[in-house]
């Protein structure tokens, strides 16, 4: 058997994962080079997985579904603190971990730990080092795949110490639960969190550099979120930018921002972006580049400016989600053994952010059809007119499909609420396949349920479109 690899992917992150797997399922000679101890990347050891099992924590201890039904003083646990909040998150990495090496086990994948970078590449074939405390090793592949990732966007004015001034991968190290927090950046990962601690009655402040939280989410539903926020007593800082940070003599800290305003807390979050990671590749070596905050180029089948040298996930840009990730894997690994049929329509891919109350789209937004001078019309059910939300005691949730006024076709959904995540895969199911509004209105749903929601807007966007048009 020839000692080339058809494939090496660098990462074993969702993208490198899904990748390998499928090369793999071709009949190809296939290995991932993973410089962490554990496979699963930022994904399952310090992103999605450890964020969404806390935050299951959070709403189960603070009882916060619960409320609007027993009492704003309802809570499982008194006094919620931060062992509590991480105790099931190691459970659940190690799960994870665990179904994911036997995955790629099942299917012959080898595993090299150490940190791959380039050699140089030669007549159709790459040389990628792998070095490890044991030294370094060359193998030749006929195809990489670079899944490297991100890592959490560092300043040295901003002295991330671990146990007061933390970045998301360092979060669940805080001793102890923050009276007040300092989170900086409105991104998803700054809103998530906000949503979290401001939950467990932490009083959050949020400093944001732009006039408006997540930007490419619709303008209603992160009015909605917004307001809840303001609700919860978070203190939101729009269009201030934090210069630099200090450490308080006393243990407390302090964010300076450019307007010569200071925030003080008990802990900052450092929450500003990511940055691609390149550094260790070597990219030099075989004439691939990378811009300023890491992101390396790629072409509309994941291929780099070396043919047979691909770039998937993160390390890519946006949308940097662990769902797109595997998709961008799954189709550069096809691509790589010239497989075209394995198509996906990034128009349908969905959005899910884990705040509280979670919100979850697709298509486009109010704001994006109003630039392109798409005639439409919006349908919206909120949670309190439907008996589910009475039932679970959401009653602010709501669901808004936009639709053509001509033709009906629905060009978005958009979702705040408690299963917004899971609602949005029925509107995505019925977009994708080219189904339009009136499926909704010639549906019976399930009730009590929240996909009522689907039929209530339906309804109420056919009542506001004239029966002549
Ligand atoms: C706090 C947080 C919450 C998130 N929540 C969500 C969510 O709810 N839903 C969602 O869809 N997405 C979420 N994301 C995003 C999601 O985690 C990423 O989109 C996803 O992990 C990207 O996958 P990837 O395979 O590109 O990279 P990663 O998962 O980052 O994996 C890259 C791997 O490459 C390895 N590596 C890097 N350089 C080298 C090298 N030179 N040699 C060998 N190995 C190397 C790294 O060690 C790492 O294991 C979240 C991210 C964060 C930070
Ligand atoms: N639910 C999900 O799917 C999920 C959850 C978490 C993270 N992620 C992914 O992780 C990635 C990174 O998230 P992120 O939130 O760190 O990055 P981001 O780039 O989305 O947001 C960073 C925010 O910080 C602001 N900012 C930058 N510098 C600042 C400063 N000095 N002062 C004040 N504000 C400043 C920016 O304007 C921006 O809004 C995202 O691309 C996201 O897709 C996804």
């Amino acid at each position: 058997m020839s000692s080339v690899y058809d494939l090496i992917v660098i990462g074993s992150g969702p993208a490198g994962q899904r990748a390998a797997i499928y090369a793999s399922k071709l009949g190809k000679k296939v290995a991932v080079v993973e410089m962490r101890e554990v496979v699963g990347g930022a994904c399952i050891n310090t992103g999605t997985i450890p964020s969404k099992t806390m935050r299951e924590a959070v709403l189960h201890l603070s009882g916060y579904n619960y409320k609007s039904i027993y009492g704003m003083n309802y809570r499982v646990k008194e006094r919620i603190t931060m062992a509590d909040l991480a105790f099931r998150v190691q459970h659940v990495i190690k799960t994870e971990v665990d179904v994911t090496e036997a995955q790629l086990q099942r299917n012959n994948i080898e595993m090299f730990v150490g940190t791959a970078s380039f050699e140089g590449t030669n007549d159709g074939i790459t040389q990628v080092k792998v070095t490890n405390s044991r030294g370094a090793t060359i193998y030749d592949a006929k195809n990489v795949l670079i899944a490297t990732g991100t890592k959490p966007a560092s300043s040295p004015k901003v002295p991330i110490n671990g146990h007061s001034i933390v970045n998301s991968d360092l979060i669940l190290e805080l001793k102890n639960l923050p009276k007040t927090l300092i989170i900086v950046g409105g991104g998803v990962i700054g809103v998530e969190y906000t949503c979290m601690f401001s939950a467990l009655g932490v009083r959050v402040t949020l400093i944001e550099r732009r006039p408006r939280l997540l930007e490419f989410a619709d303008q209603e539903i992160i009015e909605a979120l917004s307001y809840h926020l303001r609700d919860s007593r978070v203190t939101m800082r729009m269009n201030e930018e934090v210069e630099s940070v200090d450490e308080m003599p006393d243990g407390t800290v302090v964010a300076n921002l450019e307007s010569k305003k200071k925030v003080q807390g008990d802990a900052l979050l450092y929450a500003v972006g990511r940055q691609g990671n390149v550094d260790e590749l070597n990219l030099a070596a075989v004439g691939v580049e990378s811009d300023s905050r890491g992101r390396i180029p790629v072409d509309k089948d994941f291929r780099t400016k070396v043919p047979t040298i691909f770039a998937v996930g993160d390390v890519i840009g946006f949308p940097s989600l662990a769902s797109v990730s595997m998709e961008q894997g799954r189709i550069a690994s096809a691509r790589a053994f010239g497989d075209d049929t394995v198509l996906s329509n990034p128009s349908f891919y969905p959005y899910g952010i884990w705040t509280i109350p979670e919100i979850s789209f697709l298509g486009k937004t109010e704001e994006q059809l109003t630039e392109e001078d798409v005639p439409y019309e919006v349908g919206v059910a909120y949670y309190r007119e439907i008996a589910r939300g009475q039932i679970r005691g959401d009653t602010t949730g709501r669901l808004k499909i936009i639709f053509h006024r001509m033709t009906h076709a629905i060009l978005g959904i958009h979702i705040i609420g408690e299963g917004a995540s899971e609602l949005v895969h029925i509107g995505q199911a019925v977009m994708s396949l080219g189904g339009k509004l009136d499926y909704f209105v010639e549906t019976v749903f399930n009730y009590p349920t929240l996909a009522e929601c689907y039929k209530v807007a339906a309804f109420n966007g056919l009542n506001r479109v004239s029966k002549f048009e």
